[in-house]
């Protein structure tokens, strides 16, 4: 296995790509469960999440080829099955549960089980299927779905959900009537789907805002090539790079509106962001990092996904920040990490309090997920001495080739084996 060696402080300077978003390449690969023939889409990360939905799909008898993007030919799909090994590794492979069932009428997807952020049920999946026909039995750790063809009607999520939101999008394409998602995810990723899934022939009216509104379609076709949305949470992460490094960064190929709530806080932060079309340019502030305070929403709030790299910031404030993680109940995993880089943050319920210190001292860290460990690193970057980042499988599934594009502006970052 890998680990990530970092020496720290050095200003990072130059440019990076973002590339396309995990998050909205994974239901999009679930989306074309829904039409058998070829899919196309371009601007695909290449990350181990999506290998896993690859073979996800693989499984269940899809072919997948990799040429300018990726193109899916499910026109043999034949095991609308989930097995327990694979969901395992990537939560996000609850997104063939509404495909399946909406397109085979049957579907056995192992329960993804709590992660280290926090239990995440599917709760709200299953009884938004429930409603709209689906027999659902939960058996040996499997969800089994049977149902005929699925009936629209009125859902309000209780709460927000964007896997749930997506699942349920995809569901009711193919259902009887008209399906009204009320309280549903605004989250780019889930317009994105919604883009690929009208150009599928879905009828879908209201994606990005808080009531979806789909009319089911009897039948829907491969739509043609889509480009996958900019990752919103890779960009934001670069952006934060820059402050922490006390570098500059032109960020290209990324969707400013996207980052809209993180360009806020990092402006209140005291670093100098001016956006282009799909452009960032972004510079440390010259008197020091201020401290201020951040708490996670729905889009378009603050992402639970920026809250991490955030942190990491604020450990070099030059006050007290408090940040407040309201989507997830354990998402705190990377403050013991944090600590041990010379991060002074003390927890207090669904808050951090995070006082400001003048510098960070490389140490030895461990991830425990995905954005914590990005949060590691942008902490090494800043850090004096070494930092060795390990598991970073974590990393992995998230982030397109970070030590590369980090080491492309400056920065000294090397795999080793641990
Ligand atoms: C693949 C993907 O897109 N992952 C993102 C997605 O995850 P994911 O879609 O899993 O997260 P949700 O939006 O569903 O979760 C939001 C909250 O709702 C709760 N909940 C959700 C569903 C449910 O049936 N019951 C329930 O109680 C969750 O436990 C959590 O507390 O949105 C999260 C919130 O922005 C992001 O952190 C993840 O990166
Ligand atoms: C939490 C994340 O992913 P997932 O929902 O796949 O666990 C993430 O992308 O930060």
């Amino acid at each position: 296995m890998d680990k990530l060696v970092i020496e720290g402080g050095i200003p990072l300077r130059g440019t990076i790509p973002i590339s396309g978003a995990k998050n909205a390449a994974l239901p999009l690969m679930a989306a074309s469960l829904l039409a058998p023939g070829v899919h196309r889409f371009t601007n695909v990360p290449r990350l181990r999440d999506i290998r896993t939905m690859e073979r996800l799909l693989a499984h269940m008898g899809a072919k997948s080829e990799w040429n300018h993007g990726l193109t899916l030919d499910t026109a043999s799909v034949g095991t609308p099955e989930a097995p327990y090994e694979l969901v395992k590794t990537m939560r996000a492979s609850v997104l063939v549960l509404g495909p399946l069932a909406a397109r085979y009428g049957r579907a056995k997807v192992s329960l993804p089980g709590g992660c280290a952020i926090g239990a995440r049920p599917i709760n709200l999946h299953l009884r938004g299927l429930e409603d709209m026909g689906a027999r659902i039995e939960l058996e040996g750790g499997y969800v089994l779905v049977r149902c005929g063809r699925l009936r629209g009607t009125t859902i309000t999520f209780d709460q927000v959900t964007v896997t749930g939101t997506e699942n349920l999008m995809m569901a009711a394409a193919l259902a009887e009537g008209e399906t009204v998602l009320e309280n549903a995810a605004r989250e780019p990723e889930v317009v994105d789907l919604a883009e690929y899934l009208t150009e599928m022939g879905a009828r879908i009216e209201g994606a990005g805002t808080a009531v979806i509104r789909i009319q089911g379609v009897d039948h829907l076709k491969p739509g043609r090539a889509h480009a996958v949305i900019p990752d919103r949470i890779e960009t934001g992460t670069y952006l934060v790079a820059a402050g922490i490094t006390g570098g500059s960064l032109q960020l290209t190929h990324c969707r400013p509106d996207h980052v809209d709530a993180v360009i806020r806080k990092l402006l209140a932060a005291g670093l100098v962001v001016q956006t282009g079309a799909d452009t960032i340019r972004v510079e440390a502030p010259a008197d020091g990092i201020r401290s201020v305070d951040a708490a996670t929403w729905p889009y378009p709030g603050f992402p639970t996904d920026m809250q991490a790299q955030f942190m990491a910031l604020m450990t070099l404030g030059d006050g007290v920040s408090v940040i407040k993680e309201q989507i997830f109940e354990n998402r705190f995993m990377h403050v013991s990490e944090l600590k041990r880089l010379g991060a002074d943050i003390r927890l207090d319920g669904r808050s951090a309090v995070v006082r400001g210190v003048p510098h960070l001292s490389g140490a030895p860290v461990m991830a425990t997920d995905l954005r914590a460990s990005a949060s590691l690193v942008l902490a090494g970057l800043a850090a004096r001495g070494r930092t060795d980042v390990s598991r970073i499988y974590h990393l992995e599934r998230g982030y397109e080739a970070l030590d590369e594009k980090l080491r492309a502006v400056g920065a000294r970052i090397w795999r080793e084996r641990e």
